[in-house]
């Protein structure tokens, strides 16, 4: 039995698998993946390069590709409405259609409650009025003495969001004295809180939502002319936060101007259900082809496309299923033509329209959503990946929004909601998870310390001194680097910080040019702060002959398909150095890749963790080297500039005062950086380069080899030298070679002993 079926892999998934190498699951697969499966929200923190890609794309496949096998007629069993209608008598707060924090009381499906004091929780009735039955129709909302929070009540076609108020066709009345519709907000009627009835009317002859409270009629709210909803039913619908309601959908407290009938007296013609609609029934094959099942959300377009790779890799071998082709994987991401079956109508070998499994960037997952090409009304499951880097792009309150469309529950299915990345260990996250997940597992193989220990990390310090000499080694003025010119009238020769600045960026490059000749740099990543500081880097390396013709550069200021295709090209070996800022700092996968530069410290510890993280990845050894100035450089902060941030902008001031540069206390990050990555993984401080350059420090010559498997030659603070390593993996071959057996025959063991456990507990006979 292979690893991967013992965690509930389907084998067509297995064989895709074992094709790529993998035998068996790395520590963070084998915790995630059974939890996945078993349909829990999780929660992985788990170190770069570790495998997370797969743990979260194996089980949503496995789980999308299930849902799509099961037969028609099981999926149509026992339609919830019905089970809903024989409790409730017809009318009652749907158990589907509502969000996960608010409760539909077992024992009075008319009672709901949202506990969460921050949260606002809506719920729809199991049946709403057809704009065509004409006629007056009401129902009453009493606000019960628990909570002390706040209440909407009023109407919504069922294919509003629950945010009752905030779509066009979502009419609403709430406890401060507002009415609000489309997300407009109006003074209307007076407050209304515990004790208070409600009673929320809709007059279809006229086309007119009107609220009565405790009988008294406190006007028009809303008008449209009648057909604007196109025959669609409106339902009885409330948002409430940290408040308890009960309705009365049946027995009227009160009896109202106007002769207006309880809900619950219209025939069955004139009402609908959201099945009916075809608004909720969206899990099954009657989805629409632009709706997926599965919705993960990736910060940049470089990982969303890495993410598609991998996912049509491992859905290679799945079978087809009765709704046609295997699994229908798609990618958004901005700047090139996506979504085709989306947007062009691809079919599968039913002939209907197909999207499965989106891949989306935030910003083109937006403009799918404003303009109707894809819908998440079906998504049954959403994976947020490097959930921490979403949240720091400012997407939570788009995640936010995009949970509020996403129904919570599916025929016979909850959404499940799954966080990934190596840095989730802030509170912003837990934040996160506690609004979007329900009980979640917390998966955290690493702790904190979410740097592998096959990476080697060494601080090179670039004092003024280096910088000095290093300046003076390059001999002519107009042989020295350019920098990002935030210094344009600084003498280099004074000893003033700025001077100290500028010498230290002018230094880095060179020094940057004798590490790749002493390490025999082959292939390797250099960070760079800005996209500026990527250009003139680059410029650089054009300059030298050594290096001429060998970089590649990669930064948000690349049209998509450039930064697509040097991405590719550095990947391929095309080019032997990627010259990039952030933007390729998180979970780009370039196997084996040996050495990554820090030319400049990124802000944030995290940000350090997810850059070195490129290196060391399943196993390789890799090494982190990083350029620190020790005294504080001056570089450009473009938060005052307006238009396009930074583009010839030329205010040299400090933000304090009202300009775009701001001094970078590298000194102080690498201090907090070994707080966050020591103790694991110790990072070495070499007090200065040059002498380390000078003293001839040879990577070969310490036999020192990065890139490679740990134990076969590789460094990493658990590795060794060349021929140690070799006999190292030898030996552990010939152990495990030694060990099969045993291992073989505790497996056989443990299988009987279980299944004379079963046998025993069913009542059966025990297995010989
Ligand atoms: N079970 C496995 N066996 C062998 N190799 C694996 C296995 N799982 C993943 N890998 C390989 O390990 C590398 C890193 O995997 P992956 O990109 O999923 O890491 P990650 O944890 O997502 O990293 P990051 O935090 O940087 O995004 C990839 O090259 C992948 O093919």
């Amino acid at each position: 039995m292979s690893a991967f079926e013992e965690l509930g892999v389907m084998p067509e998934v297995i064989r895709s698998v074992e094709e790529m190498g993998w035998l068996c699951p790395t520590p963070v697969q084998a915790e995630a993946i059974p939890l996945i499966l078993g349909g829990g929200d999780v929660c992985v923190a788990a170190e770069t390069g570790s495998g997370k890609t797969g743990a979260f794309c194996l089980p949503t496949l496995q789980i999308v590709h299930e849902s799509l096998s099961v037969p028609s007629g099981e999926v149509d069993a026992e339609p919830l409405e019905e089970v809903e209608e024989k409790a409730g008598g017809g009318w009652v707060w749907s158990e589907r259609d509502r969000d996960a924090l608010l409760e539909v009381d077992a024992a009075d499906a008319a009672r709901c409650t949202a506990r969460h004091t921050h949260q606002w929780a809506g719920a729809r009735a199991t049946r709403g009025i057809r704009e065509g039955a004409g006629g007056r129709w009401c129902f009453e909302v009493v606000v019960m003495e628990e909570g002390d929070g706040l209440c909407r009540v009023g109407w919504s076609t069922a294919d509003s969001t629950l945010a009752l108020g905030t779509d066009a066709h979502s009419y609403a009345y709430g406890g401060t004295g507002k009415k609000s519709s489309g997300g407009s907000f109006e003074t209307y009627g007076e407050s209304f809180g515990r004790g208070d009835v409600i009673a929320c009317a809709l007059d279809l002859d006229a086309g007119e939502v009107r609220f009565f409270k405790n009988g008294i009629d406190l006007g028009v709210a809303y008008s449209w002319h009648l057909g604007d909803l196109q025959g669609r039913a409106l339902y009885p619908t409330v948002l409430l936060k940290s408040a308890q309601v009960r309705a009365h959908f049946q027995m009227l407290q009160h009896s109202y101007v106007g002769d207006y009938r309880a809900v619950a007296a219209a025939t069955a013609s004139q009402t609908a259900t959201p099945a009916q609609e075809g608004a909720l029934d969206l899990q099954g094959r009657d989805r629409p082809g632009n709706a997926p099942l599965l919705l993960v959300l990736e910060p940049t377009r470089e990982l969303a496309l890495q993410v598609e790779v991998e996912m049509r890799k491992f859905a290679r071998y799945l079978p087809e299923t009765d709704a046609g082709a295997a699994v229908h994987i798609e990618c958004f991401v901005g700047g090139m033509p996506s979504g085709t079956a989306a947007a062009s109508g691809t079919v599968g070998s039913t002939g209907r329209q197909r999207l499965d499994i989106a891949i989306c960037t935030v910003g083109r997952l937006t403009e799918c959503l404003r303009t109707g090409r894809l819908d998440v009304r079906s998504v049954r499951f959403l994976a947020l990946d490097e959930a921490d880097a979403l949240i720091a792009q400012g997407s939570a309150p788009f995640i936010y929004d995009l949970l509020r469309r996403i129904p919570q529950t599916g025929r016979r299915h909850r959404l499940q909601v799954v966080l990934f990345s190596a840095t989730l260990h802030s509170g912003k996250v837990r934040q996160l998870s506690d609004r979007v997940q329900q009980h979640a597992t917390w998966v955290d193989t690493k702790g904190m310390n979410s740097v592998p220990d096959t990476v080697d990390h060494l601080v090179l310090w670039v004092t003024p001194d280096t910088a000095r000499a290093v300046l003076e080694g390059a001999g002519d003025v107009h042989r020295w680097p350019d920098t990002d010119d935030v210094h344009s009238q600084v003498d280099t020769r004074g000893d003033d910080a700025d001077a100290l600045s500028l010498r230290a960026k002018r230094a880095k490059p060179l020094l940057l040019a004798q590490l790749i000749e002493r390490y025999r740099m082959e292939q390797a990543i250099f960070f760079c702060r800005t996209q500026l500081d990527c250009t003139v880097l680059h410029r650089f390396l054009e300059r030298l002959t050594s290096t001429r013709g060998a970089s590649i550069v990669l930064h948000g200021g690349l049209a998509a398909a450039e930064r697509r295709q040097n991405l590719a090209r550095f990947k391929e070996g095309e080019y032997r150095f990627l010259i990039c800022t952030d933007v390729a700092a998180r979970g780009i996968d370039v196997v084996g890749l040996p050495y990554v530069v820090n030319m400049t410290l990124p802000d944030e510890p995290d940000g350090y963790v997810h850059r070195v993280g490129r290196v060391g990845r399943a196993d390789h050894t890799g090494l982190a080297l990083s350029l620190v100035s020790s005294v504080p450089e001056r570089v450009w902060f473009h938060t005052a500039c307006r238009g396009r941030r930074g583009a010839k902008c030329q205010n040299r001031a400090l933000t304090t005062e009202g300009g775009c540069t701001l001094w970078l206390d590298e000194a102080e990050v690498v201090r907090q950086i070994a707080e966050q990555v020591g103790g694991g993984s110790d990072i070495t401080e070499v007090p200065d380069v040059m002498t380390f350059l000078r003293d001839g420090h040879d990577a070969t010559a310490q036999k020192v080899v990065y890139g490679v498997k740990r134990g076969e030659g590789g460094g990493g603070s658990g590795g060794a030298n060349t021929s140690a390593g070799a006999a190292e993996a030898a030996s552990v071959r010939e152990q495990m070679e030694r060990l099969r057996p045993t291992l073989e025959w505790l497996q056989t063991m443990e299988r009987q002993a279980q299944l004379w456990f079963l046998g025993h507990a069913s009542g059966k006979p025990s297995p010989e």
